[in-house]
């Protein structure tokens, strides 16, 4: 088992950059490029930096359906043995190879999805400097990015977001709202507050169908989780006159644990699957629900984490809600031993959420290989580790070496 030191901190000046992938830019926008869908959708053509590379292009075969899983969590929930084992089992296959179902019958009140899809319109129908009030900082996760300028230089997304955390912790979200944006957005602050409990409650349920559907029981994984410390991001895709040409949300796995997504009407999301990009059709009966980087890590690779995207049209503004479910910061990301054998080595090294989300915010731009490259970079920070002790004395060196 390797234990990964926590050598980890994104100011440690030994880590050196990773060597593939996208490293996150320092440099600040030029002052011309931000992103105002409301100035930039009105003219001819699109920024450069928003141009992707022609094979991440999207292209009209993608617009073929790719038909997930359907499963009904009251199903699971009734305690039936034989439903249980159904569900399980289908949940199961589909994580096995693309890592995307769906659910249905999942207990979230229509009325709050309706509402909070609403709040959406309202935030980013706002002036771009007041939904700046909530800017994201360098480095964080939390606030208002419009394409993120300044953070990337090249194939910027086409594509506003709000992100917020959401813990245990009383009214974080509420609070969120009041605190950074005022008091006269105490209802938005209600809305995704309520939102976010009802999608912590969805993970929980969910992660006990994935915990059966590994053999480790309905508390296994949901235990693990259930002091979740998540992410939701409200993704906004303003209408392009070149969505030939760009992406609202570039090809990526998702880092973190599971994501529980609602799409709106309009359609947009792409998985990769057989090496084609499919699309999935909104159904707004149904969350869109997707294994993340740390849960393949947690499944000993078994359940995949798996490439997918978001488009955008030149006829409709497009909306998504994501919540993003991770463990608390500090907690070991390490499979149960029931998934390692000699079958099943080890695939990825311990970790702790908190270093793979500053990874992601602070070194790297999540993209088709990040655990890959952060495996790798936790690797050559403990490698440079023990070259600068080797410096600083030897009794210290005997302790990094043990590790490796
Ligand atoms: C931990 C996270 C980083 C991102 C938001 C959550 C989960 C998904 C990640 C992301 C969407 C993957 C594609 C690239 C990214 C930069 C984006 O387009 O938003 C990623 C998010 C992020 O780093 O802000
Ligand atoms: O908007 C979508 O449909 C997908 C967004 C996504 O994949 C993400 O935010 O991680
Ligand atoms: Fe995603």
């Amino acid at each position: 088992m390797v234990h990964m030191p926590s050598c980890f901190k994104p100011e440690s000046p030994q880590a050196p950059p990773p060597s593939s992938g996208e490293l996150i830019t320092k440099r600040p926008p030029p002052p011309s490029l931000v992103f105002d869908a409301s100035i930039l959708s009105h003219e001819l053509n699109i920024p450069s930096q928003f141009i992707w590379p022609e094979e991440d292009k999207p292209t009209p075969d993608a617009s073929e359906e790719l038909h997930l899983p359907l499963i009904d969590l009251q199903d699971f929930l009734s305690g039936n043995p034989t439903a249980m084992s159904d569900v399980s089992r289908i949940v199961g296959d589909a994580c096995e190879r693309h890592g995307f179902f769906q659910v249905i019958n999942h207990g979230v009140d229509h009325e709050l999805l309706r509402v909070a899809l609403l709040c959406m319109d309202s935030f980013f129908s706002m002036p771009l400097k007041d939904k700046q009030k909530a800017q994201r900082l360098a480095g964080e996760c939390c606030g208002y990015a419009s394409s993120f300028t300044g953070r990337f230089s090249s194939k910027l997304p086409w594509k506003e977001t709000l992100s917020f955390r959401f813990s245990l912790s009383p009214n974080v979200v509420h609070d969120y709202f009041l605190q950074t944006l005022g008091h006269e957005f105490r209802h938005f602050g209600d809305v995704y507050q309520r939102y976010c409990e009802a999608m912590s409650k969805l993970s929980l349920e969910i992660m006990e169908v994935l915990g059966v559907s590994l053999g480790v029981g309905k508390r296994g994984f949901r235990d693990f989780f259930e002091r979740n410390d998540s992410i939701m991001r409200l993704n906004y895709y303003p209408l392009c006159q070149r969505p030939d040409q760009t992406l609202g949300t570039g090809p990526h796995c998702d880092p973190t644990s599971l994501t529980i997504l609602h799409q709106d009407h309009v359609g947009g999301l792409q998985v990769l699957s057989d090496g084609k990009w499919r699309t999935i059709r909104p159904n707004p009966n149904a969350f869109v629900v997707n294994i993340g980087d740390t849960f393949m890590a947690l499944s000993n690779g078994r359940y995949k984490s798996c490439l997918h995207r978001a488009v955008v049209n030149s006829d409709e503004t497009r909306k998504s809600l994501a919540f993003f479910l991770c463990p608390e910061m500090s907690k070991i990301v390490r499979p149960p031993c029931s998934l390692v054998d000699s079958e099943h080595p080890r695939v990825y090294p311990d970790f702790t959420w908190s270093a793979l989300l500053e990874f992601t915010q602070k070194h790297y731009r999540a993209d088709t290989k990040t655990l890959d490259a952060f495996a790798e970079w936790l690797l050559k920070s403990q490698k440079v580790i023990i070259i600068s002790s080797i410096e600083n004395g030897t009794v210290f060196v005997f302790v990094f070496l043990f590790f490796l």
